[in-house]
């Protein structure tokens, strides 16, 4: 469907568990990065993690993730993170990390089809539930048309569309994103509000760090951290969550609403 916008069809998601990070400190090299705090990402809900650049954004998402070792606990449906067998706790949280490394060789097809390894048994071929999830994958985030060129061929946006598909195809109850809008141009980034929409209607949990405040406005919760601490959450029409962002960007934005939407402008 060349041309069409990335399409944010119903999708139906594996059982949605409740994530929970109870953290004390995380410190990496010899810097304690982050300071005691807790997420719990709500289930029906996108959650968006904004804050100015070192705030320990893209650390809290890895260390949710499971990517990071920390001082505190990592919960998922009440079990200790670590007491999951890996597949099943890769069925039921995908990542979508910041300038992935991605083998360049393989095509955009095969990079998207990684999403279903969680879900195939061991050494096994993928089934026609598979294709038939990766295919709707890439269509929904525009991607099918390259789906046999190398990943390495692609422009940056291009990749950036094929590693969300491949996140997409996971279709675990809670995804996790870091960055996900990097290189993607304006109308990508609208479809890509909308595809978390319909997870959200599916019943997930979104769970996303920001830097396109405009797009994190229309989020459900912000959490807005500054200084390794999260320092404020609440929803984007909320004047407390107005004064947070204003503080932690040193009063540097315009935060308006424009035809219903709230929207943040730089000074
Ligand atoms: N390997 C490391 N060793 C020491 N400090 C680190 C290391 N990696 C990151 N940091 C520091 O941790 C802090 C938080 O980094 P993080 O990448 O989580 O911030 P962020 O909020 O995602 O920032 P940005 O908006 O710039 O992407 C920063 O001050 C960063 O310099």
């Amino acid at each position: 469907m060349p041309g069409a916008a990335m399409a944010a069809d119903a999708v139906t998601l594996g059982p949605v568990p409740a994530l929970r990070i109870e953290l004390q400190a995380l410190s990496l090299g010899h810097r304690q990065v982050l300071h005691p705090l807790t997420l719990a990402p709500a289930p029906r809900a996108w959650t968006a993690i904004v804050g100015p650049n070192g705030a320990g954004k893209s650390t809290l998402l890895r260390a949710i993730a499971g990517l990071l070792p920390f001082d505190g606990t990592l919960t998922l449906d009440g079990k200790p993170w670590h007491a999951w067998p890996a597949k099943a706790r890769a069925r039921q949280v995908a990542w979508l990390g910041q300038n992935e490394a991605a083998s360049e060789d393989l095509t955009a097809y095969d990079i998207a089809m990684l999403g279903r390894l969680p879900h195939q048994p061991w050494l096994a071929p993928a089934s026609a539930a598979d294709h038939a999830t990766v295919e709707h994958a890439m269509r929904q985030t525009q991607s099918w048309d390259w789906r046999d060129r190398a990943l390495g061929s692609l422009s940056g946006g291009e990749r950036q569309r094929v590693l969300l598909a491949r996140a997409l195809a996971v279709r675990s109850g809670v995804l996790l994103m870091d960055e996900p809008l990097a290189h993607l141009d304006p109308p990508h980034q609208s479809d890509w509000a909308r595809i978390v929409r319909g997870r959200v209607a599916a019943g997930g949990a979104v769970v996303s760090v920001l830097h396109e405040l405009n797009v994190a406005l229309q989020a459900d919760t912000l959490v807005v951290m500054d200084g390794g601490r999260i320092v404020h959450q609440g929803a984007p029409h909320d004047p407390a969550t107005h004064d947070a962002l204003q503080r932690v960007f040193h009063h540097r934005l315009l935060i308006l609403q424009v035809q219903g939407r709230w929207v943040a402008l730089n000074e």
